[in-house]
């Protein structure tokens, strides 16, 4: 097991009281393994990862991280894991490979075995000729393309990326993803966190869902799917007022859950949505209802983060972080 972490607890004292960010989380990742840590802003992500990072001390709890206890050993634990932060690790003024093997040295790395193995990473990141660029004057992609290659530079067996696609367009996001699944196939194991439901979708071999400083599912993408139960069916009427009649007709369906009532809309979960809708839209028919439109659609891993907390991951994208908490750090 790469990591093994049991009843992790971090609380931060803020002027307002304490804020438990992480409030007993227990996970496994194993060798080899893309494990995703998914969750709205604010849900103990970063905070879990820089606790296995060494970076900040859990206030409870106890960790194996790459074989070395978290606690008794953090050097050994810092030595053999790669972390790449949420915001760059390069200085905007420094030229990007003096930063590479400046990085690489603090891990006792000779400086001629950086400059190969910093430049051989470049050219597998798709950095080719940016050796001697000023970090400010590279495009977003390369700059986290950058951020990744100091995190490898040691040759590390695990590697912790923050939120390693954020703020990039899809074509980099997916040219990243390639890179990541790059260095998996070459042996390392990634613990990555993401508010991104189809990065945690395409990328991860297994995703951790983290809610409210605690994990709430986990299990690769096609098992958290089918811990939701069947599929959404979305009803569009003509007329909003025969939505009571709809949600009657449709309460009458086996299997019928979350029945809900938007405006004109009228949705609900259903095994096998598909093989009941033409004796639904009969029904609906019979009674001269008139439908706009029918929405069938399978589980995502946005409707098992609604299953197990009640919102949608997806509002959140957009949300503004709390960071009143984070200024009043104690
Ligand atoms: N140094 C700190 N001092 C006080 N509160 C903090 C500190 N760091 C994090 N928190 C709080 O702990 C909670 C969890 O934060 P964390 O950064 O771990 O969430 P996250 O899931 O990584 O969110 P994001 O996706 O926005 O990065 C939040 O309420 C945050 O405000």
């Amino acid at each position: 097991m790469m990591i093994e972490a049991r009843g992790l607890v971090r609380t931060f004292k803020t002027k307002r009281g304490p804020v438990q960010a992480v409030q007993g989380v227990d996970l496994n990742v194993a060798d080899g393994e893309i494990v995703g840590f998914l969750g709205p802003n604010g849900a103990g992500k970063t905070t879990t990862m820089r606790m296995l990072a060494t970076l900040i001390k859990p206030t409870s709890g106890s960790a194996t991280v790459a074989g070395c206890d978290l606690a008794d050993d953090p050097v050994g634990v810092r030595r053999r894991i790669g972390y790449v932060p949420q915001s760059g690790s390069t200085l905007p003024e420094a030229i990007a490979g003096d930063e590479v093997v400046d990085h690489a040295r603090l891990y006792g790395v000779s400086k001629k075995q950086a400059i190969a193995d910093g430049r051989r990473l470049f050219d597998e990141l798709d950095l080719p000729g940016l050796w001697r660029r000023q970090c400010k004057t590279l495009s977003g992609g390369q700059r986290r393309r950058l951020d990744i290659v100091m995190g490898l530079i040691h040759d590390p067996k695990l590697i912790f990326l923050d939120e390693p696609t954020t703020g990039l367009d899809p074509q980099a996001r997916a040219n990243l993803w390639e890179h990541i699944r790059g260095l998996r196939d070459r042996g390392a194991t990634i613990f990555l966190t993401t508010h991104y439901l189809d990065e945690a979708d395409a990328l991860c071999d297994r995703i951790l869902v983290i809610d409210h400083g605690r994990i709430v599912a986990s299990g690769n993408p096609d098992e958290l799917k089918q811990q939701v139960s069947g599929d959404g069916v979305r009803l569009s009427l003509t007329d909003a007022s025969q939505a009571p009649s709809v949600t009657k007709i449709v309460a009458e369906l086996d299997g019928a859950v979350a029945i809900e009532t938007d405006g004109d809309v009228v949705a609900f979960r259903i095994p096998k949505g598909g093989s009941v809708l033409p004796g639904l839209l009969r029904s609906i028919d019979a009674q001269g209802i008139e439908l706009n439109g029918v929405e069938v659609h399978r589980p995502t891993l946005d409707d098992v983060f609604l299953t197990m907390t009640g919102r949608s991951l997806r509002d959140e994208d957009h949300a503004v972080p709390d960071e009143n908490a984070k200024e009043a750090a104690a």
